[in-house]
């Protein structure tokens, strides 16, 4: 094909194939560049149109061949499926793929007039010896295109965990140097950008990024603990009001299988056309959700993030999710299956203090830090669009009239008060676990102290403790704590957690008990929580700035706390010094981590504060 034609001839084959009448934005280029043979990085928006950028090169000859690496083997067959609609022939060779279609499909390309335009495999497959002869082969004919890699964040995400294939691809280079790779993402933060360069070794790419925006999108956040008592039935209640509400179909996110057949059960009792979808459930029966979802004759599908990568559907009008994304690219990727047709859709994240700290307790080495993105956009206030973008380095972004208004664009007071209430709410549980702990009469010194009067703000921390009720706290002192759960205690992105539990400059956070917190209780040790680099800077630290609050923790009669946040542990000191430090006392404190206003009122009720070192 002659390159100075391209664009008019693109176009043609695109109205013959697909009926577009022209190409969107960055498509012209990304098509340009791999008939051009060059390596590319491709950045699009879910639902931006990638998949003709690799289905469309090997159109242009009458004899080409393009190799789409994809990462789930129902997203290859789905593709396959869309390829036949549109007339062009594809094939694909993986682990299900039988030996008698695999020799035909080597022989057929092995003859340098391959059939097929598209061949769609996994990292795993594409290193079968009779795979690779047969593209070798090809390449040194003139008959292969091009190497797709879609889905290309998984190289930087999976290649490192459970998919060292996906590390592999770093051969494909050496094999097959001519031979232009393109990789194809919607989401990529410039670490992940270039994660997949390196590892796919590409040689000057051309780098198209798109906006990350997805303008149809109204991004709302369900404060949990503040619907009604926080149990899950009160959530799941309030679910299926949601759901009642909607037009069209859509996806429930939930982290387990479990919690998708529960959830499923939940809605479908209510009358909603509902089924689970996750591993646990046969090939057969995967299949015929996915499919029913497609077709609309199923309206919402319960399922585990292994559903919907590359479905392409739409009219999806909602993504929920029932427990936050452990990454906001995740959660980027996931609410991005709604209105890929463009039309307005919602995105639901039921979030929860508990939520984030299981989060941060299962955050693995490489992705530390993504827990507290998401933390970030579910639990401060702030416009979502604007985090979500800036995220992905688009700065300044907030909702405009062009978009579909997020929560806090749409009512910044209520989603301000709704995570005043759940810090209120939190702090009331943890006080409660307290009070459990330390008795009866630590509580109600607390209360004391809490009680009086004072020229501070109100603090919703403050109030969630003084609302400590009466009938959490035993009427013997118990010898032993709550269950763990119980210790659990967090104050949400909605205020500042104190200075002294987080390096300076961080705001928002999760604290709760660590596993030698827990143990030190259960030895009946003294209580100190002290800083990672130890509590004298920890003390000059607040010294140097006024606002810091000065006491880094709590005393408490028996036992010690831990404080986690993100990734940055608070130690409990274990030194004999700190255990001298915090000193004994006739009566214990109820309260594990305390807000600046709380701690001065401590002070004045008479509390005795942990001695400094
Ligand atoms: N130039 C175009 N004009 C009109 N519609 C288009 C154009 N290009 C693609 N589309 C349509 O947009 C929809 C989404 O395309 P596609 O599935 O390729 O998106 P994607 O970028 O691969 O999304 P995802 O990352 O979610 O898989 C499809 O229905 C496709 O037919």
């Amino acid at each position: 094909m002659d390159l100075g034609a391209l664009p008019v001839e693109l176009v043609a084959i695109l109205r013959q194939h697909w009926g577009h009448q022209g190409f969107r934005p960055l498509q012209l280029q990304a098509l340009q560049a791999t008939l051009q043979g060059k390596d590319s990085l491709v950045i699009l928006p879910t639902g931006g149109g990638k998949s003709i950028l690799y289905q469309l090169p090997p159109l242009t000859k009458t004899y080409a061949l393009s190799v789409v690496v994809t990462p789930l083997l129902a997203l290859a067959m789905d593709q396959v499926n869309r390829c036949e609609e549109v007339t062009i022939e594809a094939c694909t060779w993986n682990s299900e793929t039988s030996e008698t279609t695999k020799q035909m499909i080597s022989k057929d390309i092995l003859a340098g007039e391959p059939s097929y335009k598209l061949l769609y495999t996994t990292p795993e497959s594409l290193r079968h010896p009779a795979l690779r002869e047969a593209l070798l082969a090809a390449a040194s004919n003139g008959c292969l295109m091009s190497f797709a890699i879609d889905e290309a964040h998984c190289v930087a995400e999976w290649g490192h965990n459970f998919r060292p294939a996906y590390l592999q691809l770093s051969t494909l280079k050496d094999d097959f140097p001519s031979i232009p790779i393109a990789a194809f993402t919607a989401t990529a933060t410039h670490e992940v950008q270039r994660s997949i360069s390196e590892t796919l070794q590409l040689r000057n790419p051309v780098k198209l990024q798109g906006s990350f925006n997805r303008s149809n999108i109204k991004y709302q956040v369900r404060c949990k603990e503040i619907i009604n008592d926080g149990t899950p039935d009160a959530i799941l209640k309030d679910l299926v009001s949601f759901l009642q509400a909607q037009e069209g179909s859509g996806i429930v996110y939930a982290h387990l299988r479990a919690t998708c057949d529960w959830v499923a059960s939940a809605l479908i009792d209510a009358d909603i056309d509902a089924a689970a979808y996750h591993a646990g459930k046969s090939t057969h029966v995967r299949r015929s959700i996915q499919q029913d979802w497609v077709d609309g004759s199923l309206t919402c599908v319960v399922a585990t993030i292994a559903f919907g990568l590359g479905i392409d559907k739409p009219d999806c009008r909602y993504v929920v999710h029932w427990n936050p994304s452990s990454s906001l690219e995740g959660f980027y990727q996931e609410s991005g299956r709604a209105g890929r047709d463009g039309q307005p859709c919602t995105s639901v994240l039921y979030a929860s203090t508990q939520d984030m700290a299981d989060l941060h307790k299962l955050e693995k080495g490489t992705r530390r830090g993504a827990v507290q993105a998401v933390n970030e956009y579910a639990l401060a206030p702030g416009c979502r669009r604007k985090k979500l973008l800036s995220f992905f380095g688009e700065k300044d972004h907030r909702c405009s009239p062009q978009d579909q208004p997020c929560d806090f664009c749409q009512d910044p007071h209520s989603v301000t008060s709704a995570l005043q209430k759940q810090d209120a709410a939190v702090a009331t549980k943890s006080v409660a676990a307290a009070c459990r702990m330390a008795g009866h009469s630590a509580a109600r010194a607390s209360q004391r102290a809490l009680g009086e009067a004072s020229d501070d703000p109100p603090d919703p921390v403050l109030a969630g403790l003084t609302r400590c009720p009466e009938s959490v706290l035993p009427a013997q002192q118990p010898k032993r704590i709550a269950p763990p759960a119980a210790w659990s205690c967090a104050l949400s992105g909605s205020r500042p957690v104190p200075n002294d539990l987080l390096p300076l400059g961080h705001h928002a956070g999760i604290l709760s008990h660590t596993d030698t917190a827990q143990q030190g209780v259960l030895e009946d040790s003294p209580v100190l929580i002290d800083s990672p680099h130890g509590r004298a800077t920890a003390r000059d630290r607040a010294l140097k700035d006024r606002n810091a609050w000065q006491a880094p923790a709590l005393s408490m009669g028996s036992g010690r706390v831990g404080a986690v946040h993100g990734s940055k542990p608070i130690n409990i000191s274990s030194s004999s010094s700190s255990s001298k430090s915090c000193g004994s006392r006739s009566e214990p404190n109820a309260i594990g981590i305390l807000a600046k206003p709380m701690m001065k009122r401590i002070k004045r009720g008479g509390f005795v504060a942990p001695r400094k070192a």
